[in-house]
């Protein structure tokens, strides 16, 4: 393998929370951006994806093999995949070798949060990882379902945060699917909450039965601990709106300090915020990336 710092973001979340849409759009984009943004499958149970996929575990193990072979059920099946993947971690790393300095690699987990909250799978792959030279940060898929109601909010917020302590990476949590909420307003609303829960409703607990009660005093604390420790950094993805796509980026950008020892193009970071002031695509047009 090059010697060399390398950029990777630990994709994670939920089954269905959006983590191969995530890769796939965020590839896509980069594309615009003349940057070159490589995906890994690490779900052996993966199916199909619409992104460029770059390195495929299921080329080393597929979960169908292991149920079929074993007689185990979909969880332990696919434990005894990532187990296998990190005793072949030299598998992974020749699939890697031709990266080159500051290559960035997505890494496409699989949904099972038990492989990351309960065991330490995840965390001796990213060990791996950093053995390697990658620079590593992880992004947890939220559901934008979650802001639903301020109960479930907090439950979502708590997987992030036990992903986030388990993982022990620099972290950013992604609010999901947020072009299926009609108001925008909502959301905003969720991500400053999340930040400045400063007004917790109160309900009026007079009436309530001595469950909700503890119910309702047990919700406003773990807001209060989410907010005293400013642990859940919460960004929105709109696959509709560019603009908050390209902040995710830079924002996971800053977690790993990708581009550092990069020489910024100029015209090209001039020519996004133009369109952007415009209130323009912030793209080019077709063939204007050529003279970049
Ligand atoms: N409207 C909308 N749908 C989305 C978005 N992201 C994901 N979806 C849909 O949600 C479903 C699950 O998305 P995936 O990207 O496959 O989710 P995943 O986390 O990779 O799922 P698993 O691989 O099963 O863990 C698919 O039907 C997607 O089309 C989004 O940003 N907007």
């Amino acid at each position: 393998m090059n010697q060399g710092v390398f950029y990777g973001q630990i994709i994670v979340g939920p089954a269905g929370s959006g983590k191969s849409t995530y890769c796939h759009i965020m590839q896509d984009n980069a594309k615009l951006l003349k940057r070159n943004i490589m995906v890994v499958n690490l779900d052996p149970a993966a199916e199909h994806f619409k992104y460029r996929c770059d390195i495929d575990i299921r080329d080393l193990i597929t979960l169908d093999d292991v149920l079929e072979e074993f007689k185990l059920g979909p969880n332990g099946g696919l434990v005894y995949c990532m187990e296998y993947l990190l005793q072949n971690i030299d598998w992974l790393e020749e699939q890697l070798s031709d990266l080159a300095t500051d290559d960035y690699v997505l890494f496409d987990c699989p949904g099972q949060i038990e492989l990351y909250t309960h065991m330490d799978l995840m965390n001796k792959l990213t060990q791996s990882l950093s053995n390697l030279g990658f620079s590593i940060c992880s992004m947890f898929m939220l559901d934008v379902t979650f802001i639903s109601d301020n109960s479930k909010f907090i439950s979502g917020v708590l997987q992030a945060l036990t992903a986030m302590i388990s993982l022990g990476l620099p972290h950013i949590t992604v609010l999901t699917k947020c072009d299926i909420i009609q108001d925008k307003q909502q959301i905003d609303q969720y991500l400053e909450f999340a930040e400045e829960i400063d007004d917790i409703e109160i309900k009026d607990t007079q009436n309530m039965s001595e469950f909700d009660k503890k119910y309702n005093s047990l919700t406003r604390t773990l807001r209060e601990t989410i907010k005293d420790y400013s642990l859940v950094g919460i960004r929105k993805l709109d696959v509709s709106d560019e603009e908050t796509i390209l902040e995710l980026l830079a924002e996971a950008d800053m977690c790993l300090n990708y581009g550092e020892n990069l020489e910024p193009d100029e015209r090209f970071y001039e020519q996004v915020e133009d369109n952007l002031q415009k209130g323009n695509d912030v793209y080019f047009d077709e063939g204007a990336n050529d003279d970049f």
